[in-house]
């Protein structure tokens, strides 16, 4: 798709990241993206398997909810799952299913069957538990496909958001959740921001996806975007371990969707050949 307005730093290997001058562009864009990606996992796959996460992520879905991809796209054939999920009654405001329902799934034809929460009504322990059961049988019949390299599920598309502090999901700086191997879904109950009790992927299952998207808008995004990708950053300001730097696709591709704002201690770097923690990106 023909990108106008959008200033791409073009990677040698599995990332890119795509600056727009406005949000309205993000959401343009992202909705052109998410339907390639669609379209390609449907005719391959059968199957549409794709991880939504809260915050203003959701609002950037709108353009996928209107013409001409509320009538192209084969909605039959998706599959919703979240990335993350706080502990919290699916009607409260701080629930990122309530998010996603009323900024989202209310306005596609989606299947109510193919809508896979997060159970609201457990302890967080059990969330976890009961969420990777689930996603584990629907990885043994192929709706959700398997890394090659791994057991992991190969989700074919995963939307995050990166937070001021450069979180993703519910996967905090310097948390041990970010060290875990093994478990596909775990679970936090002392959260740097409310609610402390959340369900969360783990990175390997982040990392395993065939494509990951993270946005990124505003100022306040923008020195996290600086550590997310620069190699050499050491000192208070940069957590030993950062999510959102630590989102390397192990197969898959990585895409950020940025503004100017976030995108500001890049541009900054604009002039040579900067040196990125994954790859060169040519400025
Ligand atoms: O807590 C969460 O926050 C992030 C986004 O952070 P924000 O500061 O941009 O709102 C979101 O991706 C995640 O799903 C959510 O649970």
């Amino acid at each position: 798709m023909e990108r106008e307005s959008a200033t791409t730093y073009e990677p040698k290997r599995n990332s890119e990241i795509r600056v727009f001058e406005s949000l309205d562009e993000i959401s343009t864009d992202l909705a052109e993206y998410i339907s390639q990606i669609s379209e390609i996992s449907v005719k391959e796959r059968g199957y549409f398997a794709i991880a939504l996460s809260g915050g203003p992520l959701v609002s950037f879905l709108r353009k996928l909810c209107e013409a001409p991809y509320n009538k192209t796209l084969d909605w039959s054939k998706w599959y919703i799952f979240w990335s993350d999920e706080r502990a919290v009654a699916k009607n409260h405001a701080e629930s990122n299913y309530k998010l996603t329902k009323e900024g989202f799934l209310a306005k596609v034809p989606i299947l109510n069957g193919h809508v896979y929460s997060i159970n609201d009504n457990a302890t967080v322990e059990d969330a976890a538990k009961d969420y990777e059961f689930v996603i584990r049988q629907l990885v043994k019949v192929r709706t959700i496909g398997v890394s090659e390299s791994n057991d992991c599920p190969k989700f074919d598309l995963i939307l995050l958001d990166m937070g001021a502090d450069g979180h993703v999901a519910s996967l905090f700086p310097n948390h041990p959740a970010l060290e875990l191997k093994d478990d596909w879904v775990t679970y936090i109950t002392d959260s740097p921001q409310p609610p402390p009790e959340r369900i969360t992927f783990t990175l390997p299952v982040i990392n395993s996806a065939s494509n990951i998207a993270i946005v990124a808008t505003g100022d306040d995004k923008a020195k996290a975007m600086h550590l997310a990708v620069f190699d050499g950053i050491e000192g208070p300001e940069a957590p030993a371990l950062l999510p959102a730097r630590m989102v390397k696709p192990t197969d898959g591709k990585l895409v950020w969707f940025l503004d100017k704002a976030a995108a500001s201690s890049l541009e900054a770097e604009k002039g040579g050949n900067a040196s990125y923690e994954h790859h060169e990106y040519l400025l």
